[in-house]
C-alpha cells in the first residue's frame, strides 16, 4: 500500500497571504493533481482564480475545515481515492489542499493522520504556510490561528516581499526565529519552488484538543448589475478605511461596465490591489460576487455594505456567516 499512497500537500496561511498564488504555481507543474479548496465565505471565489480548470476539484465552502466543515474532509478524500482507484488511468498522483485563511491546520492533520483508512492511502507530505511580510507580524500578534499555522508548518513561505520594507522583514524574521526556529523558511516563491525538499520523515500527531475557537465572520454577496470600476473601488476603499482593523479580506470576481472581461478583486491587510482581468472566463452571475471576511460582529459591516452598495446588491443572495464557535 505504501507505494500507492498519494502525497498530500496542505497549503495554509492567513487571509490573503498567497495560498491561491502558490496553488496556481504548483498546478503549472505537469503532475496530475487533485485539489480541495476550503473557503470560509459562503460563495466560493478561489476556484474561478485557478489557471487550470480541468482537474479533480472539490470546493468546501461556508466554514473552516478545522471546525464547521471538518467532517466533510474525510468523505471527500475517500470519494476522490475511490474514483482514483476505479479510473482506467489514475486521474491524479498528488493532492493539494488549500485551507481557508482562518483555519488552524491541526484538525486537518488529525483527519489525515489518525483516520486509519485515509492514512494508509494518503501520505501527508508537507504543510506549507504562507506569510505576507507586511502584515504577518500583526496577524501573529492578534490571531491564534496565524500562530497555529506557523507552529504546524513544515515549510514557511514568505510572500509580498516587494511590498515590504526592511523594518517589516527584520521584525518578522525575529518573530519567526522565536516561534519556529527550526522550520525551513523561504524568502520568496521562486526560492521555494527551486528548493529540493525531502518530505518530513517524522510527524507528531496533534493532541486531542477540541475544535479551535474562532471569532471570524464572512459576508458573501452577489451584485445584481455591473458597476463601473471607479465606483466599485471607491466603495471598497471606503469600507477598508471605515474598518481598518476588522475587515481582514475582500475578494471576488465581478463584472465592470468599463471592462470586457470579468475582473478579480483582491484586498488584504488594508491593501487594495488593482483589479486584474480573468481572461477567457465567463462570470456565472450577472454582476459578479464579493466576499468580505471580518474579525468582528458582521452586522454593522453588513449594514454599511448594504448602505453603500444599495440596489447594486442582490438582496436574496446576501449571506452572512458567523463562526459558530466564536467566543
Ligand atoms: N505584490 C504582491 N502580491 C502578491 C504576492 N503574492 C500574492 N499576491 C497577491 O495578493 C493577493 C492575495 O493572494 P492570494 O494568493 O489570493 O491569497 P490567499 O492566501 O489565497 O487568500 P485567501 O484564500 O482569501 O486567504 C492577490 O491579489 C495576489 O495576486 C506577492 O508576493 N506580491
Amino acid at each position: 500500500m505504501t507505494s500507492d499512497k498519494i502525497p498530500v500537500i496542505v497549503i495554509t496561511g492567513f487571509l490573503g497571504s498567497g495560498k491561491t498564488t502558490l496553488l496556481n504555481r504548483l498546478l503549472a507543474d505537469p503532475i496530475e493533481t487533485a485539489v480541495i479548496i476550503n473557503e470560509f465565505g459562503d460563495i466560493p471565489v478561489d476556484p474561478a482564480l485557478l489557471g487550470r480548470q480541468e482537474l479533480p476539484l472539490t470546493t468546501l465552502a461556508g466554514g473552516c475545515l478545522c471546525c464547521q466543515i471538518k467532517g466533510a474532509l474525510a468523505p471527500t478524500l475517500r470519494n476522490l481515492w475511490m474514483a482514483w482507484r476505479q479510473a482506467p488511468k489514475p486521474p491524479f498522483r498528488r493532492m493539494l489542499i488549500e485551507t481557508s485563511g482562518v483555519a488552524s491546520p491541526e484538525p486537518i492533520l488529525d483527519t489525515l493522520l489518525r483516520d486509519k483508512w485515509l492514512s494508509s492511502r494518503y501520505n501527508l507530505a508537507e504543510i506549507v504556510t504562507t506569510l505576507a511580510i507586511p502584515s504577518a507580524l500583526a496577524q501573529l500578534d492578534r490571531f491564534a490561528e496565524a500562530k497555529a499555522q506557523v507552529a504546524w508548518a513544515d515549510t514557511l513561505l514568505l510572500t509580498h516581499a516587494d511590498l515590504a520594507d526592511t523594518a517589516q522583514r527584520t521584525a518578522l524574521t525575529a518573530r519567526l526565529d522565536a516561534l519556529a526556529p527550526a522550520t525551513p523558511r523561504f524568502e520568496n516563491l521562486a526560492a521555494y519552488l527551486n528548493a529540493s525538499k525531502n518530505p518530513p520523515a517524522l510527524r507528531r500527531l496533534p493532541g486531542p484538543a477540541g475544535p479551535p475557537r474562532h471569532g471570524f465572520s464572512s459576508l458573501s454577496l452577489q451584485l445584481s448589475k455591473p458597476m463601473s470600476q471607479p465606483q466599485l473601488l471607491s466603495l471598497l476603499r471606503e469600507l477598508l478605511t471605515g474598518w481598518p482593523s476588522d475587515l481582514l479580506r475582500i475578494k471576488g470576481v465581478v463584472r465592470l461596465t468599463d471592462e470586457a472581461c470579468p475582473m478579480v478583486i483582491q484586498a488584504a491587510g488594508r491593501h487594495l490591489y488593482p483589479p486584474t482581468a480573468l481572461a477567457g472566463k465567463v462570470a456565472d452571475d450577472v454582476g459578479g460576487r464579493l466576499v468580505f471576511i471580518a474579525s468582528a460582529d458582521p452586522a454593522p459591516l453588513a449594514e454599511h455594505i448594504q448602505r453603500l452598495f444599495g440596489d447594486s446588491i442582490d438582496k436574496n443572495a446576501l449571506r452572512v456567516h458567523i463562526d459558530s464557535q466564536a467566543p
